[in-house]
């Protein structure tokens, strides 16, 4: 009797799935599986039914199948070490290799991988889930934070008139719905109100933008009105510094709201534009606050369009990107045109000199290097989350071995899905190559799927504007390359499609943060295409990460101080 009942809950459950298309990572793998499997356990279960076209169809729920699986496997004969009552961190295709929150693996015990056997082609089709097992974001729902220098702790809850911050920002911040501060906020803005260098390296989405902006603005209005009766003329306060011409856009909005109810200016300069354009910005006025790429702030501090050496504050936002060789040396000619502070004291007066703030969601190794050019960097504050390149728990991470022709018909059946089973949303995939999206997007055009493409080989006057197109809503698909993965604020998202496998760690943990973002929509996903033999050596290490509950492996996760100077021998 038992049997039959689950004979029925499976032949069901199966049915259930394959009808109702269901989110599954199988997708059109799994449903012709499905449809097999249907009709297999029909012709079963006909032989223990008298009447089986009086069959009734049940619909259960994927909760439900989820909860009955967890159920045979723990209380059943074939009882499955790694997995406890309650919800499941990693569910595979093959339900031996499941794993519970619960669970903890010793410390010697190896896990045994889902992805363990996927550079064998007969893989294809194989999928595992690390399921989010925490409903809210660690920089939202931690309720406490640690200040380990002044022994303080200090709840989430608490406004960010505790800061200090002025009631005019606080109105903005309001009219923004952004009433509590994030983890990273609480800890970065009095050490900037204190005048601190700062090294701070925290999750994607957990609201760096503002640390490091409410106390720049804060100060610059406190400044500003002793220095207008003092001083004739207007210099640039603050310069940030980013690695995309959207990332600048982005900021420099932010900043702009920010700064409206003081009628600061903010203005932005990118690549890809000419001298002329750059010479234009600064020529009727200098913006107080600069957000700038790079090569664009090079170019103009060649046509002396503006001087660093008098600047308040000087940021360097996506410090990973920024550190990287294509930036790295572009970055030190900028530092050291930059009067950097070494002391808080070096702050103030009429000699000042600009405040360090070092922003990222993931730190390489070489950062003190190139920091300790221009700055003590014992005198830098490090601000570090708890959970700096941990998976994110809070999200839903899907790894699917799928052959590279069979792709395009898996994003079309996620997109789909995303649309018509899950309310719909907008949905970011993921390519490594600009001619990857430039293809996709003519498959995608096939299939009638209306999509913005974005990376960086188009010429900047069509770049322009498709960003903040699909910000506002415009199309519900970005298909991108890596260009879009860094900093941009993609808050209503609710599904990221690695189509292409990242090329490293760094890469992952910035494309699936585009999901789960501060004040975002709770429920993104990821979804990981995984073709390639190259590809699953890093997907094995990430769902190790996941299994052990460890930050992912070869990340730095201290600022790394320079190695003591070897004198050449004299000859
Ligand atoms: N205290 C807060 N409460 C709610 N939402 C917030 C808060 N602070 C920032 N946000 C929102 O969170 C989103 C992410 O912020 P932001 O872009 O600054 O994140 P980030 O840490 O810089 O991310 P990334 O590492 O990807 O650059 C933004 O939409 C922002 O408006």
């Amino acid at each position: 009797m038992q049997s039959v009942k689950v004979g029925f809950a499976t032949l069901a459950s199966s049915r259930a799935m394959c009808s109702s298309g269901l989110f599954s990572p199988g997708f059109t793998n799994l449903s012709a599986i499905c449809r097999v499997q249907c009709s297999l356990y029909q012709s079963r279960f006909c032989q223990t039914a008298s009447k089986p076209e009086e069959t009734p169809v049940i619909r259960i729920p994927r909760y439900m199948q989820q909860k009955i699986e967890n159920v045979k496997q723990t209380r059943g004969k074939n009882k499955i070490p790694t997995v406890k009552a309650g919800k499941l961190l990693i569910q595979s295709k093959n339900p031996v290799l499941n794993q519970s929150a619960g669970y903890i693996l010793g410390k010697f015990e190896q896990p045994v991988l889902s992805s363990k056997g996927w550079k064998h082609n007969k893989s294809f089709g194989d999928y595992f889930t690390i399921n989010n097992i925490k409903d809210v974001a660690p920089f939202v729902a931690e309720s406490q934070t640690e200040d380990s220098t002044e022994q303080t702790t200090t709840t989430t809850t608490e406004a960010f008139s505790k800061l200090r911050i002025c009631k005019e920002l606080l109105e903005v911040l309001n009219s923004m719905n952004i009433t509590n501060p994030t983890t990273v906020q609480l800890q970065t803005i009095p050490k900037i109100m204190s005048r601190r260098n700062i090294l701070c390296a925290a999750e994607t989405g957990s609201g760096k933008t503002l640390s490091y902006l409410l106390p720049i603005i804060q100060r610059l209005q406190a400044e500003k009105k002793s220095e207008m009766d003092a001083v004739e003329g207007h210099r640039i306060h603050a310069v940030v510094i980013v690695p995309s011409r959207e990332l600048a856009e982005q900021v420099a909005a932010v900043s702009r709201a920010l700064c409206a109810p003081f009628g600061f200016l903010t203005k932005t300069v990118g690549g890809g534009r000419g001298v002329g354009h750059i010479k234009s910005v600064f020529k009727h006025s200098q913006p107080d606050i600069l957000v700038a790429t790079p090569g664009a702030l090079i170019k103009a501090l060649r046509r002396r369009c503006l001087d660093l050496s008098e600047l308040s504050f000087f940021v360097v936002d996506e410090a990973d990107t920024m550190f990287d060789p294509s930036f790295a040396d572009m970055l030190q000619d900028i530092l050291q045109r930059t009067n950097i502070a070494r002391d808080p004291k070096e702050t103030q007066g009429l000699s000042r000199k600009a405040q360090l703030l070092v922003v990222g969601a993931t730190f390489p190794g070489g950062v003190g290097e190139v920091l300790s050019q221009v700055t003590d960097l014992g005198s830098m504050v490090v601000i570090k989350s708890k959970m700096l390149h941990y998976l994110m728990p809070h999200v839903k991470q899907t790894f699917l071995k799928v052959k590279g022709v069979d792709k395009v018909l898996e994003l079309h059946q996620a997109l789909k899905m995303l649309q018509h089973e899950k309310g719909g949303g907008p949905a970011v995939v993921f390519c490594n190559k600009s001619s990857t999206v430039n293809w996709l997007g003519y498959s995608l055009d096939e299939i009638g799927i209306k999509h913005a493409r974005l990376q960086g080989e188009m010429p900047a006057v069509v770049r322009t504007g498709i960003f903040r197109g699909f910000q506002k809503g415009t199309v519900d698909v970005l298909v991108c390359t890596d260009i879009a993965s860094r900093g941009l604020d993609t808050s209503q998202v609710r599904l990221v499609v690695n189509y292409d496998f990242p090329e490293s760690h760094t890469d992952y943990i910035h494309r699936a943060g585009r999901v789960g973002r501060a004040g975002g929509v709770e429920d993104g996903e990821v979804l990981s295409f995984v073709s390639y033999a190259w590809d699953v050596e890093l997907v094995q290490k990430i769902e190790t990460a996941a299994r052990r509950r460890t930050s992912l492996p070869g990340m730095e996760s201290e600022i790394q101080k320079p190695q003591p100077k070897v004198e050449d021998a004299e000859e």
